[in-house]
């Protein structure tokens, strides 16, 4: 699904993300850690094509990412849905109209059989008329969740996504990420929290990827 071959980055300055190799199978759950900074985001990025290797290859859904164009684009982030840190509602839309976002910019209806099921799954039935302010924590984060499945992906990227919420709504977070795995989605979540990677270990087949000193390292079973 996502391959990195021997990938460099950086925003100036020395690389932030050096000879990275990496795979992401389909159907795989991964975990990225390592310390605030260390460029966890920056990695997810270069995996939705947002940002562009400075040297070596990402390979997207067997593309190289820097041959492609904007169609191809477009292609890849329907089949990459992301859990964006900030969670970037619309703050003027209902948390309804956020979740349907996606199909609406892609020119399609979000219908309520798009949705309805959807907004059942994250909890949300009571908030779908709310606007994202009017949410706490926990919701917003189900909201963008459920926003970053409502194309149906075929990988899911979730930037700390328990970040802002207390342990109970991590591990309802962490079932959610865990269902969707099931069903087949290949899952990476990128976090600080050693605990929720220690208890979703318990639940999944989960590989840990840990950022040092610029470089990915696979985490072996002492975590
Ligand atoms: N657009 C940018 N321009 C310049 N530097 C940036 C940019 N985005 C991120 N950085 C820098 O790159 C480094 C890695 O940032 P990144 O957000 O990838 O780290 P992270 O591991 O996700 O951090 P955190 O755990 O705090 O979210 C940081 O030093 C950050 O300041």
């Amino acid at each position: 699904m996502i391959e990195f071959d021997e990938v460099s980055y950086g925003y100036g300055g020395g690389p932030l993300l050096a000879d990275v190799s990496l795979r992401l199978a389909a159907g795989s759950f991964h975990f990225l850690t390592g310390p605030s900074g260390a460029g966890k985001t920056t990695l997810l990025k270069l995996c939705y094509g947002e940002l562009i290797a400075s040297q070596g290859r990402v390979g997207l859904f067997g593309e190289d990412a820097r041959s492609l164009g904007r169609d191809d684009i477009a292609m890849v982030r329907r089949r990459i849905g992301v859990v964006h840190q900030d969670c970037q509602f619309l703050d003027h839309l209902t948390v309804a109209e956020n979740i349907g976002l996606p199909l609406t910019v892609s020119g399609r209806t979000a219908t309520e059989e798009d949705l309805g099921e959807l907004i059942h799954w994250v909890g949300l039935d009571g908030q779908r008329q709310s606007r994202p302010p009017e949410l706490s924590g926990g919701e917003r984060q189900r909201a963008a969740l459920a926003r970053a499945v409502v194309m149906s992906p075929d990988v899911i990227l979730a930037d700390e996504p328990t970040g802002n919420v207390d342990w109970d709504m991590s591990l309802r977070l962490l079932k959610l990420l865990v269902e969707l795995n099931r069903m087949g989605k290949t899952v990476m979540i990128a976090t600080h929290d050693l605990n929720l990677i220690r208890t979703a270990k318990q639940q999944v087949q989960a590989r840990v990827l840990r950022i040092a000193s610029h470089r990915v390292q696979l985490a072996g079973a002492d975590l």
